[in-house]
C-alpha cells in the first residue's frame, strides 16, 4: 500500500503542469478588477489567491475538496463506534482529495503517534509565561518553540535546498504540527484550568478521542472533538488565519513560524475569537436580563439593540463572504438537536432564540451585509454543555482544527511553487487622482 506521502507526491507531480500551463499560456487572462472600496475595504472579493483544498460559495457555504459538510461526514471512514470520521481520515482527504480506505486511515493514525513527542523545552516555554496569559498566546509560543525541530528550515539550511522537493519537508513539518498541536492544546488546558494535572497520550486512540482523554473528558466528547476539529479546519484561503499562514510561508518561513502567525490572526475578535465573545455575550445577557425571568425574544431583541447602539458588533453573526446561515452553524445545531440533554439545555435554547431573533434585528439595523449566524455562534454552547466552560480556551480548539487546513494549504503551496506574496500598494493621493479622472470621464 502506498503511503500518504507517496500518494501526495504523485498527485503534486501530476498537478504541476496545470499550474505551469496556466501561468505560461494564460498568465494575462483577467479574473477581476480592483475598486477603490476594495483597496480600502480589506480586499473583499478580490480574486488573487488559489487553493484547491476548499471553496466557499456565498450561498452554499464551504466544500472541502468538492464535498459539502454532510457529504464529507458521510464519505469518510468512521471512528470506532462513532458516526463521525476520525480527524486523521479527514487529513488524508484534505491533502489528497481522495477518500481513504480504513487501512490508509489506520496508517495515518499510527504515523501521528510517532510524531507526537513534544520536546520538554516547549512545556518550559509555555510554563514560563504568566499563568493568566491568554491561552492563544500560549499556543502561539508553543508552536514557535517547536520551530527548532523544523525539517523545512533544516533542509533550507542544509545547502541542498531544491525547490522541486521542498514541499516534502513542508509536509513533514505539517504532519508534525497537526499531530502535535492537540497535545500542546491539551497541555495548555490542563496547565491553566486543571491545576497542571497533565495526562499522558493514550496510544490506542485517534486524535479526537485522545484529545478528549487528555483533557479529562467523557466518552461522548470524543465525537464533539472530531466534529469540531473537522468543521473548523478550512474556509478557503482568504480568511485571516489561512491567508496569514500562506503569506508568512510564502517568504519560505517554515510552517512553525507561519502557523504561529496564523494563530495570532485567529486570536482576533472579528475572526476566531468571536466564539469566545459569543459565550461571553450570551452569559452576560443571562446575568443582566434573566436573573428573575426566563429569556424571551423581546429581551433578546433589547440586548441586541443595546449591543448595536453601543457601537459593538453582534458576535457570531455576519460574514465577509457568506450570505446565508453558515452550514458549519447548521451542522453543530443539528448535533445539538440530536443529542438528548443538549437539545433541552437552557443555554442551547437561548442560542436558538438568538438565531430566531438576531437576523431580523441586524436587517433592521441595516449595516451587516449578512445578518445570518456563522460557525462561532453555535460552537461554544456545545463545549459549555460538556463542561469545557473556560471560554477563553475556545479559540485554541479552533486553532487545533484550523491547523489541518493551513498545513494542507502550505504543503500544496510549496508543491506547486507559489511565489512570495507581495501585492502592490498605492497612496491615497493616487486614489484621489484616479477618482477625479473617472469623474471627468463620466461627465464627458
Ligand atoms: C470564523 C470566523 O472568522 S467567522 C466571523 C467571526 N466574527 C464575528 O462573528 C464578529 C461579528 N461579525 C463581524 O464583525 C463581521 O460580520 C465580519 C468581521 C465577520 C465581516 O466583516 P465585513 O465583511 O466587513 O462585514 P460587512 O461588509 O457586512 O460590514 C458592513 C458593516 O456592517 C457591520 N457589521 C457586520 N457584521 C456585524 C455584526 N455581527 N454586528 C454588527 N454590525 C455588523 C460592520 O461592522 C460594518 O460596519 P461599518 O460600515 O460601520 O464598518
Ligand atoms: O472565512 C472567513 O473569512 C472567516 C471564517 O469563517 C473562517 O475562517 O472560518
Amino acid at each position: 500500500m502506498a503511503t500518504l506521502k507517496e500518494i501526495l507526491a504523485k498527485k503534486i507531480e501530476e498537478f504541476r503542469p496545470r499550474t505551469t500551463r496556466l501561468v505560461k499560456e494564460f498568465g494575462d487572462v483577467k479574473i477581476g478588477d480592483v475598486t477603490i472600496s476594495q483597496a480600502i475595504g480589506g480586499a473583499r472579493d478580490v480574486k488573487c489567491l488559489v487553493t484547491d483544498i476548499s471553496y466557499l460559495d456565498p450561498h452554499e457555504g464551504i466544500r472541502f475538496r468538492g464535498k459539502t459538510i454532510p457529504e464529507t461526514f458521510e464519505a469518510l471512514p468512521k471512528a470506532p463506534n462513532s458516526n463521525y470520521p476520525t480527524v486523521e481520515a479527514f487529513w488524508f482527504f484534505l491533502l489528497t482529495g481522495d477518500v481513504p480506505t480504513q487501512a490508509q486511515v489506520d496508517e495515518v493514525i499510527a504515523e501521528w503517534k510517532t510524531r507526537q513527542v513534544v520536546p520538554s523545552y516547549v512545556w518550559d516555554a509555555i510554563r514560563g509565561l504568566p499563568r493568566d496569559s491568554h491561552p492563544m498566546v500560549m499556543l502561539s509560543v508553543g508552536l514557535l518553540a517547536m520551530q527548532r525541530d523544523s525539517k523545512f528550515a533544516a533542509f533550507y539550511n542544509s545547502g541542498k535546498f531544491n525547490k522541486n522537493v521542498a514541499w516534502e519537508s513542508v509536509y513533514e513539518d505539517a504532519c508534525d504540527i497537526v499531530a502535535r498541536i492537540p497535545i500542546v492544546a491539551a497541555f495548555i488546558y490542563n496547565l491553566k484550568y486543571r491545576s497542571d494535572f497533565q495526562v499522558p497520550i493514550d496510544p490506542k486512540l485517534d486524535m479526537g478521542a485522545n484529545f478528549a482523554h487528555m483533557i479529562g473528558q467523557c466518552e461522548d466528547y470524543k465525537d464533539v472533538a472530531r466534529m469540531y476539529f473537522i468543521l473548523h479546519s478550512d474556509h478557503e484561503s482568504g480568511n485571516v488565519s489561512a491567508h496569514t499562514t500562506h503569506l508568512v510561508h510564502s517568504a519560505l518561513s517554515d510552517p512553525y513560524y507561519a502557523y504561529s502567525a496564523g494563530i495570532n490572526g485567529l486570536a482576533g475578535p472579528l475572526h476566531g475569537l468571536a466564539n469566545q465573545e459569543v459565550l461571553d455575550w450570551t452569559l452576560k445577557f443571562q446575568e443582566k436580563y434573566c436573573k428573575d425571568q426566563e429569556p424571551t425574544k423581546e429581551l433578546v431583541t433589547k440586548a441586541l439593540w443595546d449591543t448595536l447602539n453601543s457601537g459593538q458588533v453582534v458576535p457570531g453573526y455576519g460574514h465577509a463572504v457568506l450570505r446565508k446561515t453558515d452550514p458549519r452553524y447548521m451542522s453543530q445545531r443539528e448535533f445539538c438537536l440530536n443529542t438528548p440533554g443538549l437539545k433541552d439545555d437552557k443555554l442551547f435554547k437561548l442560542v436558538a432564540m438568538i438565531f430566531e431573533t438576531a437576523p431580523g434585528v441586524l436587517m433592521e439595523h441595516g449595516k451587516a451585509k449578512n445578518p445570518w449566524p456563522n460557525v462561532d455562534a453555535q460552537s461554544g454552547v456545545i463545549q459549555w454543555y460538556y463542561g469545557v466552560r473556560e471560554w477563553d480556551f475556545y479559540t485554541v480548539l479552533f486553532g487545533v482544527g484550523r491547523a489541518l487546513g493551513c498545513m494542507a494549504n502550505i504543503t500544496w503551496d510549496r508543491g506547486l511553487g507559489y511565489a512570495i506574496e507581495r501585492p502592490k500598494s498605492v497612496t491615497t493621493a493616487m486614489l484621489e487622482k484616479w477618482a477625479e479622472e473617472s469623474k471627468k470621464a463620466a461627465s464627458n
